[in-house]
């Protein structure tokens, strides 16, 4: 499903952190968006799954503006992996992952065995069929944070929306996750620090500074040594993966 940004600023009181972004995401795409700590990416990202309503400007989903659309419409169209989604401790990880199907039942149903073998499916393909009768309170962050991304796919929505969704992870999983991710074929928004996991899975990058938008397009597009330079307050470039020949960000200190 497409997703739009149509003049969108949001923010915190009086200041603004995102501004006037206007974006459009093409149904199937994965977009990594990029910037500096503070430069409105969050922000940006809670405008879609209603954590945060726009001062300005509408979010679109298809042809519906999502912050007009009804509550269980989104839950069940948009999944989310946010910063610090804490609640729901003493579930464990499979009661967790339960909730992903609840916005496609109706008030007095219950799980069938179709709905127990989509969650059963979204903690394998995360890994965490093994924890998944764990109390979510004795795992670990990087486990954790597998649940909750079996969680958002359990949903199977129409976009998903994941906020650093590989921050707590090892490698080995970093790969996984967005491999997974990148291998699902719906709408991907997803907030990245990591350049070189940006520019290996997504098929769009969107660089922010400050709040606004400083380079849209393929990777290979935005990920410039300019771009480095002016929006990272870095020296880098992009090289072709000696094993695989896909792309590689290297960055060093900004020179002189
Ligand atoms: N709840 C809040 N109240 C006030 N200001 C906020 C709040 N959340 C974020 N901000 C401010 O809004 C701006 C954008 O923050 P945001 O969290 O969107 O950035 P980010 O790009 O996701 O950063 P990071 O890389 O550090 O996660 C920052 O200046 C931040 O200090």
């Amino acid at each position: 499903m497409k997703l739009v940004f149509d003049g969108v600023s949001a923010g915190y009181a009086e200041v603004p952190a995102v501004h006037d972004v206007t974006l459009t995401i093409a149904a199937g795409e994965f977009v990594a968006v990029v910037g500096p700590n503070g430069s409105g990416k969050s922000t940006l990202l809670k405008t879609v799954y209603r954590a945060l309503r726009p001062k300005m400007g509408v979010v679109r989903l298809g042809d519906d503006d999502i912050w007009a659309a009804r509550h269980r419409d989104v839950a069940r169209r948009v999944g989310v992996l946010g910063q610090d989604q804490a609640g729901g401790y003493d579930f464990t990880a499979r009661e967790a992952v339960r909730l992903g199907r609840y916005p496609h039942l109706g008030a007095f149903d219950r799980l069938t065995a179709a709905d127990e073998a989509v969650v059963a499916e979204a903690l394998r393909r995360t890994g965490a069929e093994v924890f998944a009768d764990r109390p979510l309170s004795t795992l670990s962050g990087g486990e954790r944070q597998r649940v909750l991304l079996a969680r958002a796919l359990a949903q199977q929505p129409e976009l998903l929306v994941l906020d650093e969704p590989t921050n707590h992870l090892d490698p080995a999983h970093q790969i996984s996750a967005l491999s997974l991710v990148s291998s699902l074929g719906i709408t991907v928004i997803a907030a990245l620090h990591t350049l070189d996991l940006a520019a290996r899975y997504a098929t769009a990058i969107v660089a922010l500074k400050a709040g606004a938008i400083a380079a849209a397009g393929p990777p290979e597009e935005v990920l410039t040594p300019a771009v480095f330079r002016e929006v990272f307050e870095v020296d880098g470039q992009v090289v072709p993966d000696p094993v695989d020949g896909r792309p590689r960000v290297l960055l060093r200190e900004l020179a002189g």
